[in-house]
């Protein structure tokens, strides 16, 4: 069954790769078509359905434990055992909350880890730079705050050029105040880049400053769905966004404290 299904979505990878479902207006950057994954018997996924435009920053919000990371690890590839259908496209990066560096290389290096073809030092300093990141390329990981750490992660994205950006929680384990500068370089460098992203979150705020659409998980399936129909920088006070706080935190089982008030790009 595995194997077959595989098959199924290797197939669709290909396709997309060959430009018949992706790159051009109108056509998607994701295309998920009854998913299913299940462990040990459970689903946790359950016939789930979802499409990502090309360039539309989705962020993606539930309860602890509803299978917010496994859709995230379905869509990177990294889970394979699956029903249904995955379209996503194959220049694709994943950033999780955890930086991941591996300690015994400078960082230029890690930003480089595992890309084809032998890149040199100056594709790693174009993307460190990026992030604000351009003086530390011969650091060691363990000499980076938690904050240049995620940024050294995010040029380990960027420097794949993704047309698909896959961020697991990347501003979780930030103090406030570097959350809000993260949050800002992303919705710059989505901005620049132009690419898909879909975000996991535990914020609401987050979600409502930063993405074109947010969505509820719950259930299996994605259950509930707001669009963000204003330009940026927002505002988090903004009447439309409050509104949607509070419906998003009513999805979500939660009762709405007051905002905590700040920009993002
Ligand atoms: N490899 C695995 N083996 C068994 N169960 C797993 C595995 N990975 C995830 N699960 C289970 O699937 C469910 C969904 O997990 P997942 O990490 O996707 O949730 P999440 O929504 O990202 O949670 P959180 O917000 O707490 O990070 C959980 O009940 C988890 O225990």
């Amino acid at each position: 069954m595995a194997t077959e299904l595989h098959r199924q979505v290797n197939s669709l990878a290909g396709e997309l790769e060959k430009g018949k479902a992706g790159g051009e207006s109108g056509e998607v950057a994701v295309r998920v078509r009854s998913l299913t994954r299940s462990f040990d018997g459970r689903p946790v996924i359950d016939d789930l359905q979802l499409d990502v435009k090309p360039g539309e920053f989705v962020a993606l919000l539930g309860r602890s434990g509803c299978g917010k990371s496994t859709l995230l690890r379905v869509l990177a590839g990294l889970d394979r055992e699956i029903e249904g259908e995955v379209l996503v496209p194959r220049r694709k990066a994943v950033a999780f909350q955890a930086p991941r560096l591996m300690p015994w290389k400078r960082v230029w290096r890690n930003v480089l880890l595992g890309l084809p073809g032998r890149p040199g030092r100056a594709v790693a300093e174009q993307a460190l730079t990026e992030v604000g990141l351009g003086h530390r390329l011969d650091a060691w990981p363990k000499t980076l705050s938690g904050g240049e750490a995620q940024r050294a992660s995010l040029a380990r994205a960027l420097v794949r050029e993704p047309d698909l950006l896959l961020l697991d929680e990347p501003f979780g384990a930030l103090d406030a105040l570097t959350r809000i500068t993260a949050q800002q370089l992303v919705a710059e460098l989505w901005q620049r880049r132009g690419c898909a992203v879909l975000l996991v979150t535990h914020d609401v705020e987050e979600a409502l400053l930063l993405a074109d659409r947010v969505l509820v998980m719950d259930g299996g399936v994605i259950a509930h769905q707001v669009r963000v129909d204003r330009d940026r920088p927002r505002d988090i006070a903004d009447p439309l966004l409050a509104a949607l706080r509070t419906e998003l935190l009513d999805r979500l089982g939660v009762q709405a404290p007051e905002p905590a008030v700040h920009k993002v790009a």
